[in-house]
């Protein structure tokens, strides 16, 4: 068995009757979409709300109820990956370019349950290029900044074309050696204008589940 899809079967079991659910964008948290479908067929009652268009999009052919944003007050649990996790639990998020609405969903999570395989566990954070969103206005001056962070930013690109996340904004990847201290390293790039955010999540996950290639699973914990 996948063991994105063994982590998520998981984490998919801490869901209960009348939750209302966040759900997570990528690879790994499209298996917790599926399974939360095959649970609301077999009778379990939930309302969702999505971190992408692309998740919504899975939920609703899922057959998932998704309910307005206008219409909640606080997410009870929200299941998602993460393209690195350290001992610390803080993560990489951004891969799939969908950082912002990810970090609003965590935040309002009473729980927050992040889904990987074993090649996300690391010591440190910064093996990944660390996703940042920015507005498209002035993006050159704005990059300027980030290099200044000691940092390598790429602009990233699809088809040759600016990536543009479902907010309308652009993505950069910024290359660091290691990233030793992640809130320091968030504040100082959250105090460039034109950042709208990055994707460190310091001390938001809950728990962690990883999933391994043997089929088992361990569930991490702070
Ligand atoms: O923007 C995308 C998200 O942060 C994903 O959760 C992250 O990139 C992990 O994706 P995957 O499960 O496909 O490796």
């Amino acid at each position: 068995m996948n063991p994105k899809e063994i982590a998520a079967q998981q984490a998919v079991q801490f869901i209960e009757e009348g939750m209302i659910v966040g759900l997570g964008t990528g690879s790994t948290a499209y298996w917790a979409i599926q399974q939360i479908g095959q649970r609301v067929q077999a009778g379990l009652h939930i309302r969702a709300v999505a971190s992408s268009q692309s998740s919504e999009d899975l939920a609703k052919q899922a057959g998932i109820p998704m309910v307005e944003f206008s219409e909640i007050t606080s997410i009870d649990l929200t299941i998602d990956g993460a393209d690195e996790v350290d001992d610390q639990l803080n993560l990489i998020k951004g891969g799939g370019g969908a950082l912002l609405r990810e970090k609003i969903i965590a935040f309002h999570s009473k729980r927050f349950i992040v889904i990987v395989d074993e090649s996300k566990r690391v010591e440190h954070l910064g093996r990944f290029s660390l996703p940042v969103e920015i507005v498209p206005f002035a993006s050159n001056l704005t990059i300027n900044r980030l290099t200044e962070l000691d940092c390598k930013p790429q602009l990233r690109l699809d088809n040759g074309k600016e990536f543009v996340t479902d907010n309308g904004n652009w993505i950069v990847d910024c290359k660091f050696e290691k990233i030793l201290l992640p809130q320091e390293l968030g504040a100082q790039i959250h105090s460039i204008p034109g950042v709208v955010e990055h994707g460190l999540f310091v001390q938001m996950a809950s728990s962690v589940v990883v999933g391994y290639k043997d089929g088992s699973t361990k569930i991490l914990s702070n």
